[in-house]
């Protein structure tokens, strides 16, 4: 199967190129984001049989200031990539996040649940959603949360940075949600994408998480226990700790759809994060 992915550098397409060393990954220089119709050209020149979408606008804050790129990025292009999928008959997998929803309540969200986006970063993913869908054709998207790997920027990354000249941190512990490891999210999408080329009936919205939820001081508390790093971990308040960005207190994401739809579990964040730490050759000390 010849395998087309937007993205190059980030957590997710870094995990991909593991997994499928065959596929041609388009980083920035190949597809920027930013210019709708030459992505979407570039599917229709290069005809693939499936088109996975690993790249986005991530950065949370930043996004408040830089709406009009963060829309581009999260929401036109990848609804002119999912049109030119469905006029070309080709399955496309594309990735969306915990944050279009507004947090509240203390139940797993399901993928028919009304979203209601905190931020700008949420609510262009939420425009690349509802394009991506109003596109007809197969496409399925995955929301997922809390991405962690040993790549680019993530929590994980920050607290064992942070550990390195610090013996406290304050961590807030009013928002929930699931770590989850970037590879496992790889290791799905390709499953998706296999399963929807031959069923595309099962095009739609789903759900994958790390599973416990945990709040970000106790995903914090769990990677200084397995790196072996002694730094006292204080819980704070969201109100204790301003961003731009406002973010949702509940991001539990509930998986059974797409455990029933494609047969594939709910990873495990704490084996995902040891094998992340052995990757960056972490070990107690
Ligand atoms: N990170 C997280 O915690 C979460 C992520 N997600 C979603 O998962 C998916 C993958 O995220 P993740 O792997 O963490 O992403 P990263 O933040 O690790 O990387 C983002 C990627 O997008 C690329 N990108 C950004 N802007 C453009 C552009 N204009 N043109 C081309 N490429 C661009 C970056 O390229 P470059 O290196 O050139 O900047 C980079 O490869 C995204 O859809 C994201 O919304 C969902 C939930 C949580
Ligand atoms: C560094 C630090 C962070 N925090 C808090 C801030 C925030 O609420 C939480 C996590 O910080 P981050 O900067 O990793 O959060 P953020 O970049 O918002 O992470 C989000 O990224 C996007 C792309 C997603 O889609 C989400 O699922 C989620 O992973 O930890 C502390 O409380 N203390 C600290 O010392
Ligand atoms: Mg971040």
């Amino acid at each position: 199967m010849n395998i087309l992915v937007f993205g190059k550098t980030g957590q997710v397409a870094m995990e991909l190129q593991r997994r499928a060393p065959d596929a041609r990954y388009l980083g920035r220089a190949d597809a920027d984001l930013t210019d709708p119709e030459k992505c979407a050209a570039l599917i229709t020149d290069i005809s693939p049989d499936l088109v996975i979408n690993a790249a986005a606008y991530t950065a949370v804050d930043k996004a408040e200031d830089d709406v009009d790129t963060a829309r581009l990025v999260n929401g036109t292009t990848p609804g002119a990539i999912a049109n030119a999928c469905a006029q070309g008959q080709i399955p496309f997998v594309h990735v969306s996040t915990d944050y279009v929803f507004d947090g509240s309540g203390s139940d797993r969200w399901q993928v028919g649940d009304e979203t209601g986006p905190l931020g700008v970063y949420g609510q262009t993913k939420r425009e690349g959603e509802e394009l991506v869908l109003a596109a007809g054709g197969a496409s399925a998207i995955l929301r997922t949360s809390w991405v962690f790997s040993s790549h680019g920027n993530n929590f994980v990354k920050t607290m064992l940075r942070l550990s390195e000249s610090r013996d406290a941190l304050n961590i807030v512990d009013d928002q929930i949600g699931g770590p989850t490891p970037a590879g496992d999210i790889a290791a799905a999408l390709l499953e998706i994408g296999t399963q929807l080329a031959a069923a595309p009936d099962k095009a739609g919205l789903y759900h994958f998480a790390g599973q416990p939820d945990t709040s970000w001081k106790g995903f914090a508390e769990e990677i200084f226990a397995q790196a072996g790093r002694q730094v006292a971990v204080s819980g704070i308040p969201t109100s204790d700790y301003p961003t731009p960005a406002r973010r949702p207190l509940n991001s539990r994401l509930d998986g059974s759809a797409l455990e029933k739809a494609f047969g594939i579990a709910t990873p495990d964040w704490k084996a995902g994060l040891a094998r992340v730490l052995k990757e960056l050759e972490v070990t107690p000390s």
